[in-house]
């Protein structure tokens, strides 16, 4: 199994750059995530590594072939790699084992192997009792599972996704999503997975990209995604917590309780230079005292296994706790700040 790498890709249409200088090292067996917001590239992006589209300038390869640049271009059937679209993509005519089965007939993979493989591609997306019907006469899930299979009969190196999950409801996403693990594990395959979702690309992937605006911003795990966003746009982007702009400290480290609380009180508008993230778990709740940061709640709302918490501080800005208690808006209460990552300013 070979690397998948992307070295200063850049994509333009007409005028308009679309992906600035993209590298990517993707490991051989790994789960990748494209994650952004709606129109960052990240479709175009998974449409230049299937060959639909030709970079701009740049290269992509997998292992030693190259696989696109500007003087080379290997056609998407050339390229062996599975794929799996937001909208299943299946022919309606033919049923289940015959969609499953139809990349094999293009490669001229007949009689035994073939029965086979759509035998192996159907049970691993558990619908071996489903081979004989029409995809009308399937659940969104199922469809997808049967577009899952396809993209897996034909053994490739790397299969690529695109939204998958887009047009299935909530409870759907979530066993669908176990169904994607398990397909990972079983086959090995690299994946590359497209998603807006930050919270689907957290719990797939082993590494994650994210892009904004036809830029990389960060290539990272997801707990290092959470723990340590580059930037405040990133911060404000995943996961749930308050940027805070506080006087100037040296970004891409943590704060810890004494520093932090300094930095949170000497706020004034002319010293407010830098920012940082603070999570919900890392306010706790605390009875008066001189070391304690004091606050009010604008808001309190119940979610179930806690309440969300709007805190204001002294300076006005707003601070996003858990309480396991309803607390009265309005009501006074002092709070210790156990950490805070520093963040560099968006550019
Ligand atoms: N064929 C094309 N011709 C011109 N512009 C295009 C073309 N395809 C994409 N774009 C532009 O490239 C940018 C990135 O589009 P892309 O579809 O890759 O974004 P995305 O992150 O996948 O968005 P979404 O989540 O909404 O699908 C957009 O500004 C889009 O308008």
């Amino acid at each position: 199994m070979a690397r998948l790498i992307l070295h200063n890709v850049c994509k333009q249409f007409s005028e308009q750059r679309v992906i600035n200088n993209l590298n990517l090292s993707i490991e051989p067996g790994s789960f990748v995530a494209l994650l952004g917001p709606s129109g960052c590239g990240k479709s175009t992006i998974l449409r230049m590594l299937a060959g639909f589209e030709p970079v701009s300038s740049g290269e992509i390869r997998h292992g030693e072939r190259c696989l696109s640049s500007e003087q080379q271009h290997v056609p998407t059937e050339a390229r062996n790699f599975g794929m799996v679209f937001q909208s299943y993509a299946l022919w309606p005519h033919m049923t289940v084992a015959e969609n499953v089965g139809y990349p094999l007939k293009i490669k001229k993979i007949k009689g035994v192997e073939k029965e086979q493989r759509i035998k192996d591609a159907l049970s691993v997306v558990e619908l071996e009792d489903y081979a004989n019907r029409l995809p009308s006469q399937l659940s969104g899930g199922q469809r997808q599972r049967v577009a899952l299979a396809r993209s897996l009969v034909t053994e490739p190196d790397v299969v690529l996704f695109d939204e998958p999950l887009a047009n299935l409801d909530r409870h759907l996403r979530a066993t669908m999503e176990a169904t994607f693990r398990a397909f990972h594990k079983r086959t090995k395959a690299t994946i590359v997975y497209v998603t807006h979702d930050q919270s689907e690309a957290m719990s797939l992937a082993d590494h994650i990209a994210v892009l904004h605006k036809g830029q990389l911003v960060q290539w990272a795990t997801p707990e290092e995604l959470y723990n340590t966003p580059k930037n405040t746009w990133l911060a404000n982007f995943i996961g749930r917590g308050s940027v805070l702009k506080v006087a100037a400290i040296e970004p891409l480290q943590y704060v810890k309780t004494d520093t932090l609380h300094q930095i949170v009180q000497m706020v004034n508008a002319s010293a407010a230079t830098s920012s940082i993230l603070i999570r919900p778990h890392d306010i706790q709740f605390v009875e008066e005292n001189v070391d304690a940061l004091s606050v009010q709640v604008r808001t309190c709302i119940f979610r179930g296994e806690r309440y969300d918490v709007e805190l204001i501080l002294n300076d006005g800005q707003a601070l996003l706790a858990y309480s396991e208690y309803p607390m009265i808006e309005g009501s006074k209460h002092y709070v210790r700040l156990i950490q805070a990552w520093a963040l560099e300013e968006d550019v």
